[in-house]
Parts: C-alpha cells; sequence; structure tokens
C-alpha cells in the first residue's frame, strides 16, 4: 500500500482508480541541456478544491453542483459529494497553532516506543528520535552484535533490541561511513514512513494485534477525534477512538489505493487530519474500476469516512513540496525559536496524516 512514485505496483495498471494515481503522481523530468531535474505540471482542473467550496458557499450560499452542505450541529461546515455517502470533508477544521501542536506531537511523541514505526523491523525500539535529530546524532549498531541481529532477523523478529542500537555523537560513530553500521538520526527521521498509535496495527497481517504493548490513544488526540467525528456518528452514539495510524510522507511519497477494512463496525468513521503540505486525495468506490475523484487536502483539513464510504478505495498520489505548492509557509513559521528548527525544516517539505480509528 505504500511506495515512492518510483515503484509503483504494474499489475494493475489499467484499472480507472491506477489511471488517476498515474494522473497525479509526481513525474521529474530532465530538461535538456541541463541537467536539472523539473517537476512536470499536472492538471489540477479536475481536482475538487474544498477550500474555494467554502469561499464560495460563504459569499453566495451555495455549492457547486455534485456537492452539498451537510444539514447538522456541528460548528463548521461539513461538505459531502451527493454520489458517495459516508464521506464527509471539513476544510480548514484545525486552527495553525492546533496544526503546529499535533505536528510537534507526530515526530516527537507519536513514535515513541511502545508505539511502532516502519524502523522497528530494522532497528529496534527507538527512543527519543526527534532530540536525536536536534542533536545531531547517528544510530551505530555495537559491532560485536552483529551476529545476534541476524539470528533475530532470520527469525523472523521483528524487536531487534538485541542489536543494541543506541543514539551516540556523530564523531564517535566508527567506522565514520560505515552505511550498514550507522545512520545518521536525520536520515531516520527523513525515512519515518508510519507509525501506531493505541491498539497496534501488524501490517504483514493487516490487522490489528491485540497482544502487543500499546498506550491508550493520548487524552487529548482522544477528545479531537470524538469532537471531529460528531458529523458522521449514528444518532445518540459517541466515537471510541483506540488506534491511530500516523503516515509521514515526503516529496514523491504516495500512498496507493487500498481500503480500510479491518474495524469490525463499518458505521464508525475513520478520523483522518491532514497537517503539512497539501496533497491529493482520490476517493473512488467499490471497486477499482470506478474513476476516482480527486480531492485536494491542505494543513488542518478533517476528512471523515464511514458506512458506504468505508467500502470505497482510496489513497494519496501526490504530495506538493515545491515553495509555490506546498502552502506551508506560514505554518512553518509557527517553528521560529531555536529548538522547533527541526520541526519548521521538517514540515516544508512533508505532510503527515493522522487517522483515528474505533476498532470494537
Ligand atoms: O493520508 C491520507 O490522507 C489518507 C490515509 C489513509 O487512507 C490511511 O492511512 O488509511
Ligand atoms: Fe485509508
Amino acid at each position: 500500500m505504500y511506495g515512492s512514485s518510483a515503484e509503483l505496483p504494474s499489475d494493475s495498471d489499467r484499472t480507472a482508480f491506477r489511471k488517476a494515481e498515474k494522473k497525479y503522481k509526481l513525474y521529474k523530468t530532465t530538461a535538456p541541456k541541463s541537467r536539472k531535474k523539473q517537476i512536470q505540471t499536472v492538471d489540477l482542473s479536475e481536482v475538487y478544491d474544498f477550500r474555494s467550496v467554502l469561499q464560495t458557499f460563504e459569499q453566495e450560499s451555495r455549492t457547486p453542483p455534485g456537492i452539498f452542505k451537510l444539514r447538522s450541529d456541528f460548528h463548521l461546515p461539513v461538505f459531502c459529494f451527493e454520489d458517495r455517502p459516508g464521506f464527509y470533508f471539513i476544510p480548514g477544521a484545525l486552527s495553525i497553532e492546533e496544526q503546529s501542536h499535533w505536528i510537534g506531537e507526530s515526530l516527537t511523541s507519536f513514535p515513541q516506543p511502545p508505539n511502532r514505526t516502519n524502523h522497528n523491523a530494522i532497528y529496534g525500539s527507538i527512543h527519543d528520535l526527534f532530540i536525536a535529530v536536534q542533536s545531531g546524532k547517528v544510530l551505530t549498531r555495537a559491532q560485536n552484535t552483529v551476529v545476534d541481529a541476524q539470528h533475530d532477523l532470520h527469525s523472523g523478529q521483528d524487536n531487534l533490541d538485541a542489536c543494541k542500537w543506541t543514539f551516540s555523537e556523530e564523531s564517535e560513530s566508527i567506522p565514520k561511513r560505515d552505511s550498514c553500521n550507522s545512520i545518521v538520526a536525520s536520515t531516520l527521521l527523513r525515512k519515518l514512513r508510519w507509525s501506531t498509535l493505541g491498539l497496534q496495527f501488524d501490517w504483514s497481517k493487516r490487522n490489528y494485534d491485540v497482544s502487543l504493548p500499546h498506550n491508550k490513544i493520548p487524552d487529548a488526540l482522544c477528545r479531537l477525534a470524538k469532537k471531529l467525528a460528531a458529523p458522521a456518528m449514528p444518532v445518540g452514539e459517541e466515537f471510541q477512538p483506540e488506534a491511530a495510524i500516523v503516515n509521514y510522507f515526503g516529496s514523491g511519497d504516495m500512498l496507493g489505493g487500498h481500503l480500510d477494512d479491518m474495524e469490525a463496525d463499518w458505521s464508525k468513521p475513520i478520523v483522518s487530519i491532514s497537517l503539512g503540505c497539501k496533497a491529493i486525495f482520490l476517493l473512488g468506490g467499490k471497486s477499482r474500476e470506478e474513476t476516482p475523484v480527486a480531492m485536494l487536502l491542505r494543513s488542518g483539513d478533517i476528512v471523515l469516512m464511514a458506512g458506504q464510504a468505508r467500502e470505497c478505495f482510496h489513497g494519496v498520489p501526490r504530495i506538493f513540496t515545491d515553495e509555490e505548492n506546498a502552502e506551508v509557509s506560514i505554518l512553518a513559521s509557527q517553528f521560529s525559536c531555536k529548538d522547533d528548527r527541526c520541526l519548521a525544516e521538517y514540515i516544508r517539505t512533508s505532510r503527515i496524516n493522522i487517522n483515528i480509528r474505533q476498532v470494537n
């Protein structure tokens, strides 16, 4: 389901969903006579922009054909597609302060054990990755533990604490440029692809592994998700956040078309929070053959998928990391103090998505 634009699957090339992914994904070309890579422009004429939908609604009390404003007592306008029941879009739902808070949490506290990340499989549990980035550290494998590490890898276990990967000052990392035995903390942060909160999702089994140690979803995130889920909840019920997946996207990263069908009750929404660089989201139908609708996702936008929308393929074929299109400079300027420099640097060219789920 995850990938970079260079390595997309080729077997499903002919489906309508795949065609849309190809249309919007990042292509770089080299201009003749120059070695500089150029980003090919993308045609956004068929991409819905809910910020302008909101503006038009506020100024003229009307919505474009095929879109309506939900009648609800939610404190913000919620928009829906007439032909995609169960899908809700709340443009600009989070303030700049809330966005910067959740970006900070996503990079500092969410990847902390017992939460798992994509790095667990190679390095075991990593503590305080972000602090290591701020202090320019390097994750280094102690030489005499290589045999243990290989043994663990072959036994298929992904907790490689036996390898003793530990952070050290850059100057202490021996040998200096041994890529098998050391990796710079900032590179690890760049390569962070996901972290899981609450009940831990097992990507190999594509299910929740309730036997894995886990913390509850942090209270503040729980409160936020309950509030945001309200427009999509069955009457009289309250959303119970039990798990969250945090996706981290860099330039060229994409999230291929997929379904999220491992939760028991599809009448409950997935609450999906966008942070950082602007992206294109595709919402397809129940088969990959149906042509998806494309829409822009900006920092602070919320998407809810419940009921029939839970059965619809969706994905993120593109994030915009160039200054002109990322629309992230005001957000990055929130992180102006010295300690926040790494956050600003990260978010200028990255997108974070936090999606919160009720599992049972
Ligand atoms: O990044 C997004 O906006 C969507 C994420 C998603 O669909 C997922 O994690 O299942
Ligand atoms: Fe999803």
